[in-house]
């Protein structure tokens, strides 16, 4: 069942010649986590603002299960009362505890139920030695694990999350991703969060959103994502891509017969990690080491295979490097861009 849809949204802020976004079209599936990630102002925070109701749109629809999400151009009070949107900063209430605050947005609720939600947030958010401190007196990880109780408490049905990391100092944030996605899952609520981390897109969404100059380019698992992007643009955001033709790349194949297995048209992804070092016997080409990026756990080795025509892989071991470089392509990992 989708809780969310969201149909050919367009939005150009005035005075602006280019469209924030363009043409957005997606649906998010109940208990769904879906990262949206791109660019520094490739429009992912004013598609989360318009589709919490915080943004008006140009054009298109948003639907929160059959409800229309209006802008504040329609509403008194801007924002959708089953929509949360935990912002950067947090946004808690300095001079109230921890306790307190999760509270707060409980008001206007039937007191047995404030009661039993607050104790079910300081226990799915491990707040209870936290409770009775004020904000002032949490770190930046601590506050966001609050910010989280604070919007899971009256049970929304979407709750959007714009960069949740961004203000964790980076030690933390490997551990706070993980306990934020737990607390999400455990919670089963719907979620969306804005990051320009690839890797934390990878690990944390059931689907990611890739938006680019204010379209969303590609929609997919992670996996299909990585593994099958749609441009040689995502295949670079998502990491390290050789992109290549075959018909550039043919020439220098020692067993010929692997290109017959592609068009000769065809533009390829071959990710770092699928060239290996190999025996000669086996190797699809040679080449010879240009350049070393150490990376601390590897090493991400540029080799040149011909004057116009360099290849980047990971080398794990620690060994010196050959003088000439044997090299085996994992074909089947081999993405070919339509
Ligand atoms: N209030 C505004 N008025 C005018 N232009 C705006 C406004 N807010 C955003 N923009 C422009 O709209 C485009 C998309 O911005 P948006 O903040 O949505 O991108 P983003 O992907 O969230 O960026 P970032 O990662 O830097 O937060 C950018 O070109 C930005 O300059």
């Amino acid at each position: 069942m989708n809780i969310l849809t969201v149909k050919d949204l367009n939005k150009t802020y005035s005075g602006q010649f280019a469209p924030a976004i363009k043409n957005i079209t997606l649906a998010i599936k109940k208990g769904e986590i879906f990262g949206l990630v791109g660019e520094s102002g490739s429009g992912k925070t004013t598609l989360l603002r318009i589709i919490a109701g915080l943004e008006d749109a140009d054009s298109g629809s948003v639907r929160l299960l059959k409800e229309s999400i209006t802008g504040p151009s329609q509403n008194l009070v801007p924002g959708h009362t089953h929509i949360r949107l935990v912002h950067q900063n947090f946004n808690l209430q300095p001079n109230i505890s921890i306790r307190q605050n999760i509270l707060y947005s409980l008001k206007g609720y039937d007191l047995q139920y404030q009661l039993d939600r607050l104790d079910k947030m300081i226990d799915l958010c491990d707040l209870s030695a936290l409770q009775h401190k004020l904000p002032r007196q949490l770190s930046g990880g601590e506050m966001q694990r609050v910010a989280l109780a604070r919007a899971l408490a009256d049970e929304p049905m979407l709750l959007l999350l714009d960069e949740p990391f961004s203000n964790v100092d980076i030690i933390r944030r490997q551990e706070l991703k993980h306990e934020v996605s737990d607390i999400i899952r455990k919670s089963g609520t719907t979620a969306i969060f804005v990051t320009h981390d690839t890797t934390e897109a990878l690990t944390l969404s059931d689907t990611i959103g890739v938006m680019r100059d204010g379209s969303l380019i590609q929609i997919g698992t992670p996996h299909h994502i990585y593994n099958h992007p749609a441009t040689s643009y995502v295949a670079r955001f998502f990491g390290n891509a050789n992109i290549i033709s075959i018909i550039k790349l043919q020439p220098y194949l020692r067993i010929k017969q692997q290109a017959s297995l592609f068009n000769k048209q065809d533009v390829v992804c071959i990710r770092a990690e699928s060239i290996q070092i190999c025996q000669e016997a086996e190797a699809d080409l040679t080449g010879k080491l240009k350049k070393v990026y150490y990376l601390g756990m590897y090493e991400l080795w540029d080799v040149q295979i011909a004057r116009n025509i360099s290849l980047q892989l990971l080398h794990f071991q620690k060994t010196p490097p050959p003088e000439k470089l044997f090299l085996k392509i994992v074909w089947e990992q081999v993405h070919v861009f339509q």
